[in-house]
């Protein structure tokens, strides 16, 4: 690691930093939120170091490092690590070892993931309770709900983005992986959410961010602690369960739709929501060809697929006079099955409103037409009915899904879409072309995520393209 330019590093922690970064070579590429999969890295710049508990005894070192990358432009992304460091590590902790720097303070000691030990985790969740600064990081809570003390931490194993810690079965902290300036939206909307009394998704209990990321003066969200919806299955394996057993998924499309809608309502009365006129709606149609074309570049197998897929997208660009224009608020932004949990008492809420992590944050924060979430979701039930084994093969074999899962995606879409006209009053189906340009901007931007997260479901969004490539 260079030397620490900025004073968020004290002399003291600056020959530490140096001796991590042969550990952290070795092990930030291989994590399942590491971003920048497939690109060597070259080196890290440490951004902020805080010591929640001293590291000369058994301690915990708050870290923000940037990932530099072979090719890759801009400052390298910045990520936030919680590190524990031991002189013998527990065999329970054997699985979240880091390595032991060969030099500086740390010599010889045992370096590993914070979040995996409870005694560590359980000190972060110590540190939430009472709000206040400590060197660049900030701790707040919404005084109304109170957080008891020594909830036991368990580290859940669903690690997709981010990772989250639950406490007690009380309350779930996500602790953000890839760090941008400014206030997520995942701790922005839910906040903004709980404000207009809108129960479907969990209002932030407690947060914490580092002030002044970069010397920019913006903050920059690290984690939010909300309750834990306990006993609760999200859509996803919901509606998996359902297309095993052959049954219908119908009553819960429908609900999931009101929910949408009743989530849509409360953002665009709690934060400005805005008309986008032609020149936005062109820049809007620009910017999912441009995608597009990126995205055929990295993944080759798109490319006989982009002159049908663009036509989706100039249809919404349209012609220059007519007129046209378009609501725009803010949204979920990454709404999928995946992102809905239903409650042992029936109701469904909605989570992880950060939006698509690979797009910048000032992107995921502007207003954009709420039918975007309504292609996502209806992407998801075509996912669900192409994931099954049969189905995947088929896919993979470049064939059409079976009548039946073809049938159950179209009757959810259907009923999707009349739960949120019902709880809405807007029906989506009433601007079929942008609803189709945005099921075909999602669908390209599941061909690259697959393509380098999980090649082997390829096939899935692939399936959607050769659908929405047809005119
Ligand atoms: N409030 C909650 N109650 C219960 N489970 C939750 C809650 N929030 C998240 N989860 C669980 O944690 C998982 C990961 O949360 P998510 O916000 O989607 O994180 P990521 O950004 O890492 O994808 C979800 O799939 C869900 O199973
Ligand atoms: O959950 P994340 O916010 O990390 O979202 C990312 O990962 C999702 C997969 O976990 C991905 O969603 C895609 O796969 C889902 C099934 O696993 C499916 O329901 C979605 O429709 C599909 O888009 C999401 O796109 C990605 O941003």
């Amino acid at each position: 690691m260079p030397k620490a330019a900025s004073t968020r590093i004290t002399p003291r922690l600056t020959p530490l930093l140096l001796s991590l970064a042969p550990l952290l070579h070795a092990w930030l590429p291989r994590q399942r939120w590491f971003a920048g999969k497939g690109t060597p890295v070259t080196g890290f710049s440490p951004v902020s170091a805080t010591e929640l508990l001293p590291v000369d005894g058994g301690g915990l070192l708050h870290l923000l490092v940037r990932a530099h990358q072979n090719g890759t432009p801009g400052p390298g992304d910045c990520y936030q690590l919680l590190l524990g460091v031991h002189h013998t590590l527990p065999t329970r902790l054997a699985p979240a070892f880091i390595g032991r720097p060969q030099d500086g303070p740390l010599a010889g000691r045992a370096v590993y993931d914070a979040l995996q030990d409870p005694r560590l985790a359980g000190l972060l969740l110590e540190r939430l309770r009472t709000p206040g600064q400590l060197g660049t990081l900030r701790f707040d809570r919404a005084l109304s709900t109170a957080i008891p003390a020594g909830l036991p931490p368990r580290r859940l194993d669903a690690e997709q983005s981010n990772s989250s810690l639950v406490y007690g079965d009380t309350f779930i902290l996500k602790v953000f992986r890839r760090i941008h300036p400014g206030v997520n939206p995942d701790l922005e909307l839910p906040l903004a959410l709980a404000r207009q009394h809108c129960s479907r998704v969990p209002a932030p209990v407690a947060w914490f961010e580092a002030t002044d990321l970069d010397g920019t003066g913006e903050p920059a969200t690290l984690g939010v602690l909300q309750p834990y919806l306990r006993g609760s299955e999200d859509g996803w394996q919901l509606a998996l369960r359902a297309l095993s057993a052959g049954s219908g998924f119908l009553a819960e499309a429908r609900a999931l739709g009101r929910a949408t809608a009743e989530v849509h309502t409360a953002l665009a009365a709690a934060l400005p929501a805005v008309t986008l006129g032609r020149p936005q709606t062109r820049l809007l149609a620009a910017g999912m060809k441009d995608r597009l074309e990126a995205a055929a570049r990295a993944v080759p197998a798109l490319s006989p697929y982009v002159p049908g897929l663009r036509a989706a997208f100039e249809a919404v660009a349209g012609t220059p006079d007519d007129g046209h224009s378009l609501e725009a608020q803010r949204i979920h932004g990454d709404l999928h099955l995946g992102q809905t949990l239903r409650t042992p008492d029936g109701d469904w809420s909605v989570i992880d409103f950060e939006g698509e992590p690979a797009r910048p944050l000032a992107e995921r924060r502007e207003p954009q037409p709420a039918v975007r979430d309504i292609a996502g979701m209806l992407r998801s039930f075509d996912y669900a009915a192409g994931t099954l084994p049969q189905a995947l093969d088929s896919a993979r074999a470049g064939e059409t899904p079976s009548p039946w899962n073809a049938e159950w995606a179209a009757g959810c879409r259907e009923a999707y879409c009349e739960g949120y006209a019902e709880a809405s009053g807007t029906d989506p189906r009433s601007e079929p072309a942008l609803l189709r340009a945005y099921e075909t901007d999602k669908a390209v931007y599941e061909v690259l995520y697959e393509a380098r997260h999980r090649p082997d479901w390829l096939p899935v969004p692939m399936a959607a393209v050769r659908r929405l490539a047809l005119p």
